[in-house]
């Protein structure tokens, strides 16, 4: 199966993309009113999926993200599995992208995840990082991801909107200093609270790199933007406002100077706390919810900040995405049935893109999967009956 990828049919003009046929997405992430709730799913494509194994085998990690022909064949793998079902294709790549470009060695270590083998231990280490050396090029480094991008755009066919994504600055801090996971992350935050200096120099170069990166994805097809805070609930309130908010805020205000229109989203889980700060201090079009938030107050609270930081932009001017807990897809169908309905229930009959509250999980059924998308489908249609009648 995966030999029969023909690695050099690949297709990288940008000048013209085929026409897109199904815009849900995007129209609700701009805060339009939709005839359903658009759903995809975070992970959509990996390790869960018998066609994507089947490549790994073959092909290393970071080999899958590098080869144009190979991450188009991974990021529509979900596309073709769940016909008519997704309403948005994913590029396949990862958020540890980034501190690759910046000059770490990252590794995928099967059953363990990823593994820098030389992470940044003092201040003295950031010295260490290629992203200030004369004739860096954040594009020149990531231009493979462009490329799958381009190429990705043309094998769609239009048939959904392709988002492109990026690693928050203190998510992406956290790996380049510990290394790989943590249950506590003791090593980053040791940064934060005995090298403050260091620790801003080092989320500001970050977002630097990514608020580039994801000017290049638009430039290269992307239609949207995700970024990935995934540490975000391992700062308490306090140090979220100081060492996250200011650089996911930035990230957001550089690409809408060059990019207004695109929708971006920000996934910071973890944060419930924030969720004010996010929809009022951001660009962001669109906040990404965790399964630990009640998705009828988050939208009570949302809406009131907004309201109150903005008189007169109208009820609803953030959208939100989410939440359903991934673990519940391990449950039978009829519990997968009625959380999601009863999910899609409490997000309302607008400004709700629907998704898991995380990513999908190895041992999940693909099955599984489709009993989700396919509630999703018909419940939230279906609140929209009655909101009409
Ligand atoms: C923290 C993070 C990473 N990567 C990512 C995040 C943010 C989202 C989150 O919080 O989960 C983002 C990511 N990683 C991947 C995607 C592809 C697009 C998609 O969502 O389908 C995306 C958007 C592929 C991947 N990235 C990775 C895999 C599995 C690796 C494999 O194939 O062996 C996939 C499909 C590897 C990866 N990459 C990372 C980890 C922790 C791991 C190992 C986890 C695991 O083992 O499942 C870092």
């Amino acid at each position: 199966m995966a030999s029969s990828i023909d690695l050099s049919a690949v297709n990288f003009d940008t000048t013209t993309f085929p026409a897109l046929k199904n815009d849900l997405y995007l129209r609700a992430a701009r805060g339009e009113e939709t005839e359903r709730a658009p759903v995809w799913c975070m992970r959509q494509a990996g390790r869960y999926l018998p066609e994507f194994r089947a490549i790994r085998v073959e092909n290393e990690f970071f080999r899958v993200c590098r080869a144009p022909a190979l991450a188009t064949e991974v990021t529509l793998q979900p596309l073709r599995r769940y016909a008519g079902l997704l309403d948005a294709a994913i590029i396949f790549s990862d958020i540890l992208v980034i501190p690759q470009a910046m000059g770490l060695e990252v590794q995928m270590v099967a059953g363990k995840g990823p593994h820098f083998p030389d992470p940044l231990r003092t201040p003295d280490d950031l010295q260490r990082l290629v992203d200030q050396s004369p004739g860096f090029s954040v594009d020149t480094e990531l231009d493979y991801v462009y490329k799958a991008l381009t190429n990705t755009r043309h094998a769609l066919d239009g048939q959904v909107p392709l988002l492109g994504f990026v690693g928050a600055p203190w998510t992406l801090m956290a790996y380049m200093i510990e290394g790989g996971g943590s249950k506590t992350l003791a090593l980053a935050k040791t940064w934060l609270f005995a090298h403050r200096a260091a620790a801003h120099e080092l989320l500001g170069r970050v977002a630097e790199v990514a608020a580039q990166f994801l000017v290049g994805q638009v430039r290269a097809g992307a239609q949207a933007l995700q970024v990935f805070e995934s540490w975000a609930g391992e700062l308490s309130p306090q140090d979220f406002a100081e060492f996250s908010l200011p650089y996911l805020a930035l990230i957001a205000e550089r690409v809408k100077a060059v990019y207004p229109e695109v929708p971006m989203t920000v996934f910071a889980k973890g944060a419930h706390y924030a969720l004010e700060l996010l929809a009022t201090e951001t660009l962001y079009d669109v906040v990404s919810l965790d399964w630990t938030v009640d998705p009828r107050i988050a939208r009570a609270r949302v809406d009131a900040a907004v309201a109150a930081a903005r008189p007169g932009a109208g009820p609803r001017s953030v959208v939100l995405q989410g939440n359903l807990d991934p673990t519940i897809l391990l449950g039978d169908e009829e519990t997968i049935r009625e959380r999601t309905a009863e999910m899609c229930r409490s997000f309302g009959h607008s400004g709700h893109i629907a998704n898991l509250g995380h990513g999908m999980m190895p041992s999940h059924d693909p099955e599984r999967l489709r009993v989700f998308l396919e509630t999703v489908h018909s419940s939230s249609a279906e609140l929209r009956c009655q909101v009409a009648k």
